[in-house]
């Protein structure tokens, strides 16, 4: 188990060591546009477990659609401070 903080720590060192088989990697080589794209299927991905699965798997889509917001966030050069701030 891992925390956010933890997990975009974890993706920034992939982001500079790219290490072969990264999907990390590949997804930052695809770029904003693909980052995007998955950002709105995992979103639409969250909202129908909610509404039609357990809460664990909802629970399990929640954390692909974290995994994919700190993809683009790494690819725009975004911090964990520049969100924060926001809230
Ligand atoms: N937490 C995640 C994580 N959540 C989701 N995903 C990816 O997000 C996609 C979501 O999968 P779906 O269930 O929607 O399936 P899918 O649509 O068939 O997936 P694709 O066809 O798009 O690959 C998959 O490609 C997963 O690999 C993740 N990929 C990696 N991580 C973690 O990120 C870290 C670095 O991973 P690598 O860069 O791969 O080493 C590791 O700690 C991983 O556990």
């Amino acid at each position: 188990m891992k925390t956010f903080d933890e997990l975009f720590l974890e993706l920034g060192d992939k982001a500079r060591s790219r290490p072969a088989g990264s999907g990390t990697v590949a997804q930052l080589d695809a770029g904003v546009h693909a980052i995007g794209k998955k950002i709105v299927e995992e979103a639409a991905e969250v909202w129908m477990a909610a509404e039609f699965q357990s809460n664990d798997e909802t629970a399990e889509e929640i954390s692909q659609l974290l995994y994919h917001l700190q993809v683009l966030m790494l690819a725009k050069g975004l911090t964990t401070a520049d969100v924060y701030r926001h809230l």
